[in-house]
């Protein structure tokens, strides 16, 4: 019998009718930061999760993907669903080769496992550090697994909390792949965008080009609120015009863990113009940089 999960009983469902954008993004836009969540009853949530979310599945996720007049998804495994990618690999095998993952792997997975993840569309493995969500694994560890995934072409998402950068710095800048940071490594936005804590993580893309950041999240860091989420834009501001060619964009849906609020998604999508000012910078943003990592065989092949 399959098992029946019930969502936290402080869970916030996703927002149930987003608004229309009135931004319109260019053709072939890519939401390269989003989950699917179970459904629980078919893809069952691990033992070992901080939390129970509601279901998310990967038809709820193309139906938000066409209305929000997005073309692709990369598809990020939380931490519900620990190292079992089955939900994962399920929406990429039924998305008509539209959507793309980030899965989570264990030291002893083998080289079929691998295999068979690539070619279900997974192209890289996601690293967590954030204490609320995992009981985060050995440095001698992941870096076993970064050199297991190196061979496939294959990048690392790296996930933490602003606070915890400068201890983590080392192992991030021995990473052998390309590496790419979820939601612009948190800042506390109460801070100076020119501060310390957000200048060391602009040295950390500045000197490593192999590092790249998602502007993402303006929900979960911002700390005046959902009308405009004003103190963010400042921070992804820098970082879409100090790395043109390095930066991602995602919605986050379903938002896990959000406490405060929800979201509205086309508000999400109404933002990207604020961050990324020009139509140049939002093509690179939205297109041309998420291609390049996860279509790299779809990108036009230009030789001088
Ligand atoms: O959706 C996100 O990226 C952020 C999350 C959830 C998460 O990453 C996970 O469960 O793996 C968070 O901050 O709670």
């Amino acid at each position: 019998m399959s098992e029946k999960f019930t969502m936290d009983a402080d869970w916030l469902q996703y927002h149930p009718a987003p608004v229309k954008p009135s931004y319109c993004p260019p053709a072939g836009a890519v939401d390269a930061h989003c989950h699917v969540f179970g459904p629980g009853d078919q893809f069952p949530y691990a033992p070992q999760r901080k939390y129970t979310p509601c279901d998310a599945s990967k038809d709820q996720l193309w139906a938000l993907r066409e209305h929000l007049g997005f073309s692709r998804n990369v598809i990020v495994q939380a931490t519900c669903h620990g190292a079992d990618n089955r939900a994962l690999v399920d929406a990429l095998e039924h998305s008509d080769g539209r959507a793309r993952g980030v899965a989570t792997v264990t030291e002893d997975i083998t080289e079929e496992e691998l295999q068979a993840l690539h070619a279900a569309g997974v192209r890289g493995v996601r690293f967590n550090f954030v204490k609320r969500l995992v009981d985060a694994l050995p440095f001698d560890t992941l870096g076993a697994i970064a050199d297991k995934i190196k061979p496939l072409g294959w990048h690392i998402v790296i996930y933490f909390e602003s606070q915890e950068l400068p201890e983590l710095y080392d192992f991030f800048t021995s990473l052998p792949t390309t590496v790419v940071v979820d939601h612009m490594g948190r800042p506390d936005v109460s801070k100076p965008v020119d501060g310390e804590e957000f200048n060391l993580f602009v040295k950390l893309l500045t000197e490593n080009e192999n590092f790249w950041s998602k502007v993402s999240c303006p929900e979960r860091l911002s700390q005046v609120g959902p009308h405009g989420y004003d103190d963010v834009v400042p921070f992804a501001r820098r970082i879409v015009e100090t790395f043109p060619d390095r930066v991602l964009w995602g919605t986050d849906w379903p938002h896990p863990n959000m406490k405060s609020h929800m979201p509205d998604d086309g508000e999400l999508v109404n933002m990207i113009p604020r961050i990324a000012v020009t139509e140049e910078l939002q093509r690179k943003l939205l297109v041309d940089n998420p291609m390049r990592l996860y279509w790299p065989e779809e990108v036009d092949c230009v030789t001088a």
